[in-house]
């Protein structure tokens, strides 16, 4: 059962089991930046995928007012998944165009923030490296001022140089108003300058009958990860499927329930490259079946905005999710 937690709360996890675990207690305010530690294997993925609604969990967990899987909160959290999945023949530039498509923002920001924390913007992303990847992680998930920000394990596999950028954003997030939520083994928590750390516990004791209705994955399309893609990697189909539906479902997985066919076959759309004037980049005939987003005549992306934003006061005036920001 959930019961709503202070206003001041995004997210307050209690009594949360899974797997046959329970783990520790959590808060996270608004404005403050959690650092979540703990070994291997102590449940810091575990505890950050029931918060982004990716699992349920035996217990009370409450987040930006809702049971996770229950609410649409895409667009109002950003997550960074240990694992991220590649899209071979996308580049990191065309994965921030689709994430701002369907968020509703500009990739002014993400841009601002690629350069920042050193992410490649035109190579495809089979070509990256971890630390690559990771960088595009991190800046997807922070590019459009969600009021909820979990990375989990961001601190793996980056350079020093990206390892200081890193505290510095997460911690101008916070001064907008977003609670932020990082994972970490401990030696590498201690360089992200959070406001708290909490050591994450597990009691492994846990009735493994009371978690039968938890540790299950989201309903495919319900949760902000739920339903797990297909992989495509080196640009090439694992499993043989067709691009344009392994992209669908990528699609979907990453950005839920907002991603329905209409708006997904606009995604879809193969763009000519005289279309897009001004692009350094483009999708077309060559590269069959990569995803991007249409803007309209007048260079506006034709999707809605989706999901909610922070309650007034908790930005500072004159900013707004999505907007560029001064250098
Ligand atoms: N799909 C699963 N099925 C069953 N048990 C699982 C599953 N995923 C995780 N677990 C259990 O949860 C425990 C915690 O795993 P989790 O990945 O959350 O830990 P972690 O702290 O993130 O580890 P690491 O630091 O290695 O990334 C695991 O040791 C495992 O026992």
């Amino acid at each position: 059962m959930s019961t709503m937690g202070r206003l001041d709360e995004a997210v307050r996890l209690t009594g949360v089991s899974a797997y046959g675990a329970r783990f520790t207690d959590l808060v996270v305010r608004y404005g403050e930046v959690v650092v979540l530690t703990g070994p291997n294997g102590s449940g810091k993925s575990t505890v950050s995928r029931v918060v982004v609604g990716e699992l349920t969990a035996a217990g009370s967990v409450d987040v930006l007012g809702a049971a996770p899987v229950m609410a649409d909160l895409k667009g109002r959290i950003g997550y960074l998944v240990k694992d991220l999945e590649t899209m071979g023949s996308l580049t990191s530039r065309d994965v921030l165009d689709i994430c701002a498509a369907v968020r509703g923002c500009t990739t002014a920001y993400a841009h601002l923030l690629a350069d920042r924390i050193g992410l490649e913007l035109d190579r495809p992303m089979a070509q990256l490296c971890r630390g690559q990847l990771r960088r595009l992680g991190i800046v997807q998930a922070l590019m459009h001022e969600p009021e909820l920000v979990v990375l989990d394990d961001p601190m793996t596999e980056l350079d020093d140089e990206a390892r200081r950028v890193l505290p510095v954003l997460l911690r101008e997030a916070a001064d907008r108003g977003a609670a932020v939520l990082v994972t970490a083994l401990a030696e590498s928590g201690a360089g992200l300058s959070a406001d708290r750390i909490v050591p994450l516990r597990r009691d492994d004791d846990v009735d493994s009958r009371s978690n039968q209705a938890g540790a299950e994955q989201a309903e495919p399309g319900r949760g902000l990860e739920a339903a797990r893609p297909r992989v495509v990697r080196g640009g090439e189909l694992r499993d043989g499927g067709r691009p344009a539906a392994i992209e669908r479902s990528w699609l979907r997985s990453r950005f839920g329930p907002a991603v329905r066919r209409g708006r997904a076959e606009r995604l879809e759309s193969v763009a000519d490259p005289g279309d897009r004037p001004g692009r350094g980049h483009r999708t077309g005939p060559a590269r069959r079946g990569a995803v991007v987003a249409v803007p309209d005549p007048a260079g506006h992306h034709q999707l809605p905005r989706l999901g909610s934003r922070a309650p007034a006061g908790r930005r500072p005036a004159g900013t707004s999710a999505g907007q560029a920001r001064p250098g």
